[in-house]
């Protein structure tokens, strides 16, 4: 069984950590400071739990993945021993490979930006594998990572944009999905029953653009009858501003 550590089980820690959990084919480890929260995580999710980078490398883990805060992940990774031979996966969005290989020049690394549906195995995991990374190390981290979603590989460059998609984008799809449930509360639906509606709706509108690889303008215009009901919908979204207004929200949350 593949060892696989994960610092800082908070938001995204925890997200990753039932993730793997839900496989049973790890053996989980979490690093954190001492807090209660996490203590009640480490016995739902089955890890060891220890408090220092030294008890951690100690534990001999194949993967660390990295999902501190950004601003304090250097200084944690810093406190790595060097006899640690794993393989390091950063999710700390905004902190450059360079930045990292500074720390640890002779260490595997790669970066990720995931989205909390890790969790339930269903994430999007936007991946930098550095073209010098050996080919055995790129499989292994691709394996890993498929367990909690789809892996799409891009270059460092694009690695904010893609994050930023696929990372912060669930979070703009629950404001959708919670503003769909206030109109369905508005016009008489009960709220669970509206925030039902919302969800499967957006399941189904994305796994027919995922199984038929059509583009979203295409699966639209299939909606918007002639003269009908969608259409006027669509322009009133149009009139608006969403397009702009969704254009808007991914910039500004890119802009690091
Ligand atoms: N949330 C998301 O959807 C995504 C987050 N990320 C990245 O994941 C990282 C974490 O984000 P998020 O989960 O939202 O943040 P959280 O604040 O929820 O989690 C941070 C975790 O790190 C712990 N921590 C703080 N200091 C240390 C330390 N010195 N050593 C070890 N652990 C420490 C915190 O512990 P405690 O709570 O006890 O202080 C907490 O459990 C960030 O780098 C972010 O860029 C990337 C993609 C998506
Ligand atoms: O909000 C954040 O900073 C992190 C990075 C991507 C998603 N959440």
């Amino acid at each position: 069984m593949k060892k696989v550590a994960i610092v800082g089980v908070g938001q995204m820690g925890s997200a990753i950590m039932e993730g793997l959990f839900r496989t049973k084919k790890y053996d989980l480890i979490g690093e954190n400071p001492v807090n209660p929260r996490v203590d009640q995580l480490a016995e739902q999710f089955n890890f060891k739990l220890v408090h220092s980078m030294t008890d951690l490398a100690n534990l001999k883990p194949d993967f660390i993945i990295l999902t501190t805060p950004a601003k304090i992940t250097s200084a944690v990774l810093k406190d790595l021993p060097a006899t640690s031979s794993a393989t390091i996966i950063s999710a700390a969005a905004g902190i450059s490979m360079a930045e990292l290989d500074q720390i640890l020049p002779e260490a595997k690394i790669a970066r990720i930006i995931p989205n909390t549906p890790v969790a339930i195995n269903a994430g999007t995991i936007a991946t930098y594998l550095p073209e010098d990374l050996d080919e055995t190390s790129k499989t292994a981290i691709k394996e890993l990572l498929a367990d909690l979603g789809d892996v799409i590989e891009v270059k460092e460059e694009q690695l904010s944009i893609a994050g930023t998609i696929g990372g912060c984008g669930p979070a703009f799809v629950d404001v959708f999905l919670d503003a769909l449930a206030d109109a369905g509360v508005l016009n008489g639906l009960k709220r669970d029953q509206a925030n039902q509606i919302a969800a499967s709706m957006v399941k189904g509108a994305a796994t027919l653009a995922l199984e038929t690889k059509t583009a979203p303008a295409l699966l639209r215009d299939q909606v918007c009858s002639p003269g009908g009901t969608t259409i006027k919908g669509v322009a009133s979204l149009e009139k608006n501003g969403l397009r702009h207004a969704v254009i808007d929200a991914v910039n500004a949350a890119n802009e690091n």
